[in-house]
């Protein structure tokens, strides 16, 4: 299964579809093919999560590129073809459920039971009710099914899940603020607050989300481009939606007009009316990267999943604060967060929180494993929302990153 993830995380993070592997294994243990067995112990077999005495030959493995291409389990099954193996009788070991349903290919679980797979070993239970079902219509064709759990597996598609279970998009709120909290000098400048790594970082988040959004006020004040770029400036292959919030129109020269992502303008100011429309679009992912007036509003109704907070050691004492009145009268009131990542990016600071929600009885219902939620979104912070991050709550090693001090990000 360890290899099977890391198969699934060659997927794209973003999309409306999850990161999902899939290795086919001999049907028989096969002593001659130990050099085959990706991940083989060197000091001799171990039992392995498929519940064999020792590990089996690999004949043939894949993962799931994208919306529209083929799934994981299907993948694989062309690859062992590919190698001329015939995969009957053979263990599909998969990071997800086998899909049910007919969407934009055809079912996993009748095209491994077509290939004649003996046995099925799965980690996620599939969040997404259209195409769940998979065990059941493996076992009614009488494939045995084994159900895995797996907490990288989980953890590498647990913004998807969220958003699939939720029908709306999981949301990471980015700020750039000063020591003091604030966006802006009294003057109203606000650019150049965090340096070029932090701009970098939150450039390279841009390319892993599905949408962002800002507010007409920072249309107005900004002119930002809210494209995903690479280090060199070019534009990166995967553009994410630009969304704008808010009742004003965007300007006719506005660079938000100019090359990079579909430009959506919804003039609501009702965060739920957003995150409804992004939802029916399958965005699972969005990041809001608006001024205080959006930040107040997506607090105020508690739909923030994920905090993003880049801090300058700048001390303004007056201009914008990051957020306004939430409501929030005595400390007991406050929304509860969890640091699930902490990262020096120059001069500048990186904290990343995940909202604290106790679990529903849905939720425990839906869940796959025991493993605790926060070790979940600690793994998540390193593969699904922002990049090359470690757990590096106060015993992290220090990044790459560590060096340079630079500038904000002109957006
Ligand atoms: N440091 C940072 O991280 C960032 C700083 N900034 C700074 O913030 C400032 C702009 O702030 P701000 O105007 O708050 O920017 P916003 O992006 O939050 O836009 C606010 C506008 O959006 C519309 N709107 C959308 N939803 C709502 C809602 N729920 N309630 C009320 N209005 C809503 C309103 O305009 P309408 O009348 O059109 O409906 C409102 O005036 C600039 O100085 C900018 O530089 C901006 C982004 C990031
Ligand atoms: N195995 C697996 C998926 N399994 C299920 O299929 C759904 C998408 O189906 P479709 O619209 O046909 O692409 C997805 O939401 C998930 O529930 N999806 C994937 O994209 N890749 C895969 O490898
Ligand atoms: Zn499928």
């Amino acid at each position: 299964m360890a290899h099977a993830v890391e198969l699934a995380a060659l997927g794209p993070v973003y999309g409306p579809n999850p990161r999902v592997g899939c290795v086919l294994l001999a049907p028989e243990p096969d002593e001659g093919a130990w050099s085959n067995h990706v991940g083989a112990p060197r000091g001799g077999p171990a039992p392995d999560d498929v519940g064999d005495a020792r590990p089996r030959r690999v004949i043939g493995e894949g993962y799931h590129r994208g919306a529209g291409t083929p799934h994981a389990e299907i993948d694989a099954l062309h690859d062992a073809r590919r190698r001329g193996i015939d995969p009957r009788g053979a263990t599909a070991v998969v990071t997800l459920e086998p899909c049910s349903h007919t969407g934009r290919t055809p079912p996993c679980a009748e095209g491994l039971a077509a290939a004649g797979i003996g046995h099925v070993v799965y980690a996620v239970t599939d969040p997404n009710r259209l195409a769940a079902g998979g065990a059941e219509v493996l076992r009614t064709r009488g494939i045995r099914v084994t159900h895995a759990p797996h907490e990288r597996a989980s953890a590498l598609n647990d913004v998807w899940a969220t958003a699939v279970r939720r029908g709306a998009p999981f949301v990471t709120l980015k700020v750039a603020t000063t020591l003091d909290g604030r966006v802006a000098a009294a003057d109203g400048t606000s650019r150049w607050i965090t340096g070029d790594l932090a701009r970098a970082h939150a450039h390279e988040v841009r390319r892993r989300v599905d949408a962002i959004i800002v507010g007409t006020g920072t249309v107005a004040a900004d002119d930002p481009a809210l494209t995903a770029r690479n280090a060199d400036g070019a534009l990166a292959g995967h553009q994410p939606l630009r969304v704008v919030v808010g009742t004003r129109e965007v300007p006719a020269g506005a660079r938000l007009r100019g090359p990079g992502g579909e430009l959506v303008h919804l003039a609501t100011h009702d965060v739920h009316v957003v995150l409804a429309e992004l939802g029916g679009r399958e965005i699972r992912h969005v990041l809001i990267e608006g001024g205080p007036t959006l930040a107040t509003a997506f607090l105020r109704a508690d739909v923030v999943d994920e905090l993003h907070a880049y801090t300058a050691p700048l001390v303004l004492g007056a201009g914008a604060p990051v957020v306004g009145d939430l409501g929030v009268d005595t400390l007991a009131a406050a929304a509860q967060w969890r640091t699930v990542h902490v990262e020096r990016l120059g001069d500048d600071v990186l904290m990343i929180a995940r909202r604290h929600r106790p679990r529903t009885a849905r939720d425990a219902a839906d869940a796959d494993s025991d493993a605790d939620a926060d070790a979940t979104a600690r793994a998540d912070a390193g593969m699904g929302t922002a990049t090359a991050l470690t757990d590096s709550v106060g015993n992290g090693p220090p990044t790459a990153s560590e060096t340079v001090r630079a500038r904000k990000e002109p957006a």
